[in-house]
């Protein structure tokens, strides 16, 4: 063996333990499974599903999915409208909404963990319910029998909510870290505007009424669509399986981890070995240019971001992140370079069509190459699309146009956008800085 394959052998080995202790049922929060030998070979799903087919040719489909469908949702209710009320009705009484840590998520969420009679009702569910639902879907992926259904584990469970009145609108496209995913629809569809789930391999978005259930591959790219009028409930689990191990998929997690503990030379060598190990998807390329950026090895960062584009075109992080790097190694005056970082941008402002972030960045780097009307307009695209993103962020923008705008010798509007910038958030030094500064050259140029 060559000391690269001992190396990544070591690691998956490492990584395989580290599911067997995460799956081993002491210490799971949901105690899923039956008491042995009480559960029968196949437990039926009172209702069907419908199955929703990958395009032929679909280039993403993850590998042990090869002949499953994209998606299956449930073609009637699988729990009653008035479970669904109580589960909305518990998590509305205990509110404990908070906002999720990822860049392209804007709802909230609570932990079905944190609320105990969601808590017990969810372990029933999928006993009875949800684990048939997918064992029926998905029978190469979670095996047959009750010992297979039995070593499904609730990984995490949240209540999502979309409250399009609080900004609380949409979850960008995403991959979950697990084998699979259920989510379920908590409210009516009356009740909303929009929403439902976005399958990308589809490019559809599938609304499904209360009580319905969608089940999929935890990898195949999706997200919460907009949620335009109203509020939209649903419950998600995220499930992994004792007997299903899978060693890119958990060599990429496990860098994620490490990357996250500030660990980034283990991370960056995990994620190297889910390369090697196969991984098909972009991910351990996003994670090597993130801990690029962090390290601020430019070219390396530029490099795994295109690569990782290469490999999910549709991915809008991954091209901002391309940006950022491309316009570090630009600067200050590589044009051809920093046009590529425009470029990247501009296709991710064009892919995810609300988030402000891209604009913000090409704002930023156009007023860099002294171009301040288009970087003023971008900042104002930008702007348009900051409605639930946080304050602090709101007032960055806010700022960042006001600067355009003196560079413009425009004023008086400066003047208002840092004035929006001190209402987004109070709190920001610079905004409140900057507001004093321009009142007091506005004065002294009308004396
Ligand atoms: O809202 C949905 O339908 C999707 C939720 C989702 O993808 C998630 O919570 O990971
Ligand atoms: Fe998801």
């Amino acid at each position: 063996l060559s000391t690269s394959t001992n190396a990544l052998k070591q690691a998956i080995d490492l990584v395989h333990r580290k599911h067997d202790a995460a799956t081993a049922r002491a210490g799971q929060a949901f105690q899923t499974w039956s008491a042995d030998g009480a559960a029968p070979a196949t437990i039926d799903v009172p209702v069907d599903a419908t199955p929703y087919a990958y395009p032929p040719n679909c280039a993403d489909v993850p590998e042990l999915f090869a002949a499953a469908p994209c998606c299956a949702v449930t073609a009637a209710p699988l729990f009653s409208a008035d479970e669904c009320a109580f589960i909305i009705d518990e998590a509305e009484r205990k509110d404990g909404w908070v906002p999720q840590e990822f860049r392209y998520a804007r709802d909230v969420v609570q932990q079905c963990e944190d609320l105990p009679e969601v808590r017990s009702w969810l372990e029933a569910a999928c006993r009875d319910s949800l684990f048939p639902l997918l064992q029926r879907t998905f029978p190469e992926v979670v095996g047959d029998g009750a010992a297979a259904r039995d070593a499904l584990r609730v990984f995490d469970s949240k209540i999502l909510r979309y409250d399009s009145s609080k900004g609380e609108s949409h979850l960008g496209a995403h991959r979950d870290g697990t084998l699979l995913t259920c989510v379920i629809a908590l409210n009516s569809l009356d009740e909303y505007e929009g929403g439902g789930t976005t399958m990308e391999p589809l490019e559809r978005t599938i609304r499904y009424d209360v009580g319905r259930v969608c089940v999929h591959a935890g990898e195949v790219r999706h997200g919460g669509a907009a949620v335009l009028k109203g509020c939209r409930y649903a419950l998600v689990v995220f499930i992994d399986s004792a007997l299903a191990f899978e060693p890119a998929r958990a060599l990429a997690n496990e860098g994620d981890a490490q990357r996250l503990r500030g660990d980034l030379d283990a991370a960056a060598k995990l994620y190297d070995h889910a390369i090697e190990a196969g991984s098909r998807n972009e991910l351990p390329w996003c994670g090597k240019g993130q801990v690029a950026l962090e390290k601020g090895q430019f070219s390396e960062a530029a490099a795994c971001y295109a690569t990782a584009v290469d490999i999910t075109p549709t991915h809008a992080v991954a091209w901002t992140n391309l940006g950022v790097a491309l316009a570090k190694v630009g600067a200050p005056a590589d044009v051809p370079v920093l046009k590529e970082a425009a470029t990247a941008f501009q296709t991710a402002a064009a892919l995810d069509e609300r988030e402000p972030a891209p604009l913000n960045n090409l704002g930023l780097l156009l007023g860099d190459l002294n171009i301040h009307d288009a970087a003023r307009d971008a900042f104002r695209e930008a702007i348009a699309r900051a409605d639930g993103v946080p304050a602090r962020e709101r007032a960055d923008l806010y700022t960042n146009l006001g600067c355009a705008l003196v560079e413009l010798d425009a004023f008086a509007e400066a003047l208002d956008a840092f004035r929006s910038a001190v209402e987004a958030d109070p709190t920001h030094q610079n905004a409140a800085k900057n507001v004093l500064a321009m009142r007091s050259f506005l004065a002294s140029s009308a004396a």
